[in-house]
């Protein structure tokens, strides 16, 4: 069996890339990291390493790397050949990869018609059907007419802390032991065999909603936390009880959220926040604020952890999210030079200031009580 999976980084590597392998697929990792593919097609194996008292270390083995930016013919051939398709690039990423992806699809439609699932692993709604329309867009009309019933984009949700690496080898990753991989079933064609750690679901929408309000947003709002009041890591960010608070207040609400969409009780979500808490708090991995924190425009988005669930808290819950509303403020203000979109988010402000910035970044309007909450907590950060 065989697998392509596009994205040879933590999770790539750590996750995805691990459980096919695991399940008897070798496994062609594509990127456009250099060193990375080169080390892999040396070495041919790498090691995981999970982040408890017991630091098992996992050989993964059965691989081999193409360089996509050198070899675009090879990622050809291998989408030709697939027996099912993942990817962990980034959610921008996406749209770049549909290009080798409708190539590799067309040309498999002339010599094979067996079907295949492609599945985007990566933090966001409808990761899977994006990149389905993104590669839509690039193939033949008829081509698109026979893809649609024999590849199937299922969306995904990926669960599980990989942090920044920093191993003399450049192939091992550390990783926390918990993980979850839900797809939707619905979406998928043919038959997929089982891959342990991969769960099917007949709708994704619960777990992808839980999983991105609960871990995503709590994750992400410790960072933003944590960077604005001087902290270097998500754990010890969460050692200051009132931090502590304001990242438990900004749960309380997006769980609120949830509960009142879904059929999660209360209780069985509190025992679910309180578990991410504890992942959070693990003594074996070291997470920069700076990784969690990453990519603010893209996290600052109408779907996405932070604007999302309060905007649904006023609809829901019908009062003023204020946890939230702080979070999406630190958010704003964060000014990590060394992140691309920090840049561009402090550039915007100062040249159009927070208000035009919302309605850019996130499709807020200035008469949203949302604007009003954030701007408002904007000011008591900065005093
Ligand atoms: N690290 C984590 O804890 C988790 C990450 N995720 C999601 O997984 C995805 C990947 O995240 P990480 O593995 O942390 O990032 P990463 O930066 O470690 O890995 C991304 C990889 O994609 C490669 N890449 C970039 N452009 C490419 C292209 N055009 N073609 C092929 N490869 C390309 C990069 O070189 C890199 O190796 C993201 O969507 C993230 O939100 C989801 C759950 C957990
Ligand atoms: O910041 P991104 O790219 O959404 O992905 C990393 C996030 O995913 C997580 O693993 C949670 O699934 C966290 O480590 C982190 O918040």
């Amino acid at each position: 069996m065989k697998a392509v999976h596009f994205g040879a980084g933590n999770i790539g590597r750590g996750f995805i890339g691990l459980l096919l392998s695991q399940a008897g697929y070798h496994v062609s990792f594509v990127d456009v990291n250099e060193q990375v593919i080169d080390a892999i097609n040396d070495k041919q194996q790498y090691n995981v390493l999970l982040a408890d008292e017991s630091q098992e270390k996992i050989p993964v083995s059965n691989i081999s790397g193409i360089n996509s930016m050198k070899e675009p013919e090879a990622v050809i051939e291998v989408i030709v050949e697939a027996d099912i398709i993942t990817t962990a690039v980034g959610a921008s990423i996406l749209p770049i990869i549909a290009d080798l992806l409708a190539k590799g699809l067309t040309k498999r439609l002339e010599t094979a018609n067996a079907p295949l699932n492609v599945i985007a692993c990566e933090n966001m709604i409808g990761g899977s059907a994006l990149l389905k329309d993104e590669v839509m867009k690039k193939v033949t009309t008829e081509a698109a007419n026979v893809l649609l019933t024999h590849v199937g984009f299922p969306n995904a949700a990926v669960d599980r802390i990989v942090p920044n690496q920093s191993h003399e080898d450049i192939l091992t990753v550390s990783v926390e032991p918990y993980s979850e991989w839900v797809v939707d079933q619905s979406m998928m064609v043919g038959d997929l065999p089982d891959i342990n750690g991969m769960t099917r679901v007949p709708s994704l929408d619960p777990f992808i909603e839980r999983k991105l309000f609960t871990v995503n947003t709590g994750h992400a709002v410790t960072a933003y936390f944590g960077y604005h009041f001087g902290y270097h890591t998500i754990k010890e960010t969460l050692e200051d009880e009132a931090v502590l608070a304001l990242v438990k207040g900004a749960l309380k609400e997006s769980g609120q959220v949830i509960t009142s969409k879904f059929d999660f009780s209360e209780a069985e979500h509190e025992k679910y926040i309180d578990k991410i808490l504890g992942r959070f708090l693990n003594p074996y991995l070291s997470d920069e604020v700076t990784r969690v924190a990453r990519g603010p425009l893209r996290k600052l988005g109408q779907h996405d952890r932070l604007v999302r669930p309060a905007r649904l808290y006023y609809e829901l819950v019908h009062e003023e999210p204020t946890h939230l509303a702080k979070a999406i403020a630190a958010a704003l203000l964060y000014d990590y030079k060394e992140d691309e979109e920090a840049v561009k988010l402090q550039a915007m402000i100062e040249a159009d200031g927070y208000e035009k910035t919302l309605e850019v970044v996130s499709h807020l309007h200035d008469s949203d009580s949302l604007t009003k909450s954030v701007l408002s907590q904007v000011d008591a950060l900065k005093k």
